[in-house]
């Protein structure tokens, strides 16, 4: 069995809502299970984060899945003080070395500066000696016949990314499925690496791709994701 740790901070919840789709991605791997944490401002002080119980929760699981919302171009000053926390004693006895790490970010627009997130959350995990994975989908939405429902419609790799319209509360069918494959992903990576049980990478060519893409997209009918 490994644990893992989905770690994020979400400002109105949009973000929230992909930390529980890459959750649910996790426990629906067998084997693994998925525990959820909130980065909470009350938790920062003189602008240091500090929250012992979940720190020590951290250091127990075998990877941690870190995401926040993009603001103003970066992850979150929440966010970004509880990475800075890990520092002193985490990062100097090389505590989470060998922990296996993914990340997701959310903002409303669609290009949004979010890749500068996902940049700072992979090298904190390098920092720390962390064991990376990525989203494996092939791109959707990039072509003619594409949709907001697609999976990967965003085309990032790096990690997950959410796009919400302003108006609404929660990023596109498209992101959640996404997420929610990273998650599975993750957990059955660590399973490898942990439990060393072997694994069938799933492969497809882009056609094959779309085709599933246009499926889910009249499944979902209309196409709006
Ligand atoms: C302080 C602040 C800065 C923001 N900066 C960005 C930005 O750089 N790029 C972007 O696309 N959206 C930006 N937004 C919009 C948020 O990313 C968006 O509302 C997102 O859905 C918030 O997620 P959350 O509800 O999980 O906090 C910003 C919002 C706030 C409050």
């Amino acid at each position: 069995m490994v644990k893992l740790a989905v770690v994020f901070q979400s400002g109105k919840g949009h973000t929230k809502v992909l930390a529980d789709s890459i959750s649910k991605g996790i426990n629906s791997i067998e084997g693994a299970s998925a525990n959820l944490f909130e980065i909470r401002g009350e938790d920062i002080h003189n602008g240091r984060y500090a929250n012992e119980t979940l720190m020590s929760a951290l250091d127990s699981c075998d990877g941690i899945v870190l995401g926040c919302a993009t603001y103003m171009g970066s992850a979150s000053a929440i966010f970004k003080s509880f990475l800075e926390s890990a520092f002193q004693p985490r990062w100097f006895e090389q505590r989470w070395k060998d922990k296996v790490a993914a990340g997701f970010t959310n903002s409303a627009s669609q290009n949004g500066d979010k890749l500068t997130t996902l940049l700072q959350l992979s090298i904190f995990a390098m920092q720390m000696g962390m064991i990376w994975v990525g989203v494996s989908d092939l791109p959707g939405n990039n072509w003619s016949g594409g949709a907001r429902s697609d999976l990967n419609r965003l085309g990032t790799w790096l990690g997950a990314m959410g796009q919400s319209n302003a108006d609404e509360d929660r990023p596109s069918t498209g992101d959640i499925d996404t997420a929610e494959r990273l998650g599975a992903r993750i957990a059955i990576i660590t399973r490898r690496i942990k439990d060393g049980v072997a694994f069938e990478t799933e492969r497809l060519s882009e056609p094959e791709f779309r085709k599933n893409n246009i499926a889910r997209r009249d499944a979902l009918s209309g196409g709006k994701g």
